[in-house]
């Protein structure tokens, strides 16, 4: 029987744990506090993000929203992240990506204060990952991890194939899987739009990561028997649904599903483990910032 991966429930058991270290914090007269900041009025954006907020408000996180308008002067954002940066009420910050245009994301990565940088997308911090000293994971790929922890995938001396190159998923993600840590010791192939063959990757893989954006790409017959399937993506596609869209992930899960040891959803997978790890990013932060010492699951 294939085992279907229950994001969901991983994801309440971190937040629980993660309560703990809240209270530890708490009693010591610091109250986490986790912005988001939204310059965007993409409607799958803003899901996120209001999201982000609940989960905030479940775990006792004060959560601190700022919008602003897409149309607005790009110096209207950076200016809104030197003030968080300079607030001590706020432990961690978030920009919901993707910024429009005429913002300079790499600007805006590089000025929010690595030490609050709940997203772990600053250089300083994506540099301090590479090196094997990580001080933020990125919520996607801890998530990733922690997944397979919970299911008892161990990593070490697997084949491991990534489809997707990104900055927050694929190349992070890939460098945490062959680290000399657990959750690491992995043999890793990062697969992408220039790949030549793959399907002739995927099917060597005993762990199959899809993190690349196209819906239902790793097909069944892309993969092996036994096979552990990650599903990172979430597209929005068109459908007759009272919402006009449904969510499919980058795995055609019921050709896939025949064939894996073990799958994840979409939705109900990787999403919220990657809100789950924002959570535990900000507490991690809290804790550092007001030196109190937290027990992080
Ligand atoms: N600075 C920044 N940090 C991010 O972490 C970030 C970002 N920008 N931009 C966009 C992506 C996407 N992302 C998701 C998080 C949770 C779900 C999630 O919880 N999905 C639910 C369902 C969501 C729904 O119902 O629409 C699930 O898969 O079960 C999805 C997508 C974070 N991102």
């Amino acid at each position: 029987m294939t085992e279907i991966i229950d994001g969901n429930a991983v994801a309440a058991d971190i937040r629980a744990d993660l309560q703990d270290a809240i209270s530890t914090l708490k009693d010591a007269g610091v109250t986490p506090g986790l912005a988001t900041v939204l310059m965007s009025d993409d409607p799958a954006s803003e899901t996120y993000v209001s999201m982000k907020q609940r989960d905030c408000e479940e775990v006792g996180i004060d959560g601190i929203h700022v919008e602003i308008d897409p149309e607005a002067p790009a110096e209207e954002l950076y200016e809104t992240i030197d003030d968080l940066n300079a607030d001590p009420d706020v432990h961690g910050i978030l920009v919901q990506m993707p910024v429009p245009d005429h913002v300079d994301t790499r600007r805006v990565l590089r000025s929010i204060a690595p030490e609050k940088d709940a997203d772990g997308f600053h250089p300083e911090n994506v540099g301090r990952l590479v090196a094997g000293d990580a001080r933020f994971k990125p919520c996607t790929p801890h998530g990733v991890q922690k997944l397979l922890e919970s299911t008892g995938v161990d990593t070490e001396g697997k084949d491991v194939v990534v489809v997707g190159r990104s900055d927050i998923v694929g190349k992070p993600l890939a460098n945490l899987l062959i680290q000399k840590a657990d959750g690491g010791n992995a043999t890793v192939t990062v697969c992408h739009s220039r790949t030549k063959d793959l399907a002739a990757k995927t099917n060597q893989a005993d762990i199959v990561v899809a993190a690349v954006g196209v819906p239902e790409l790793v097909t069944g017959e892309m993969l092996s028997d036994g096979v552990t399937v990650i599903d990172v993506g979430v597209n929005r596609v068109d459908a007759d649904t009272e919402k006009g869209y449904e969510l499919v992930g980058d795995v055609e899960f019921e050709s896939a599903k025949e064939k894996a040891g073990a799958i994840t959803p979409v939705p109900g997978g990787v999403g919220p483990m990657t809100r789950a790890m924002l959570l535990y990013n900000t507490v991690k932060a809290a804790g550092e910032q007001s030196d109190v010492d937290v027990e992080l699951p």
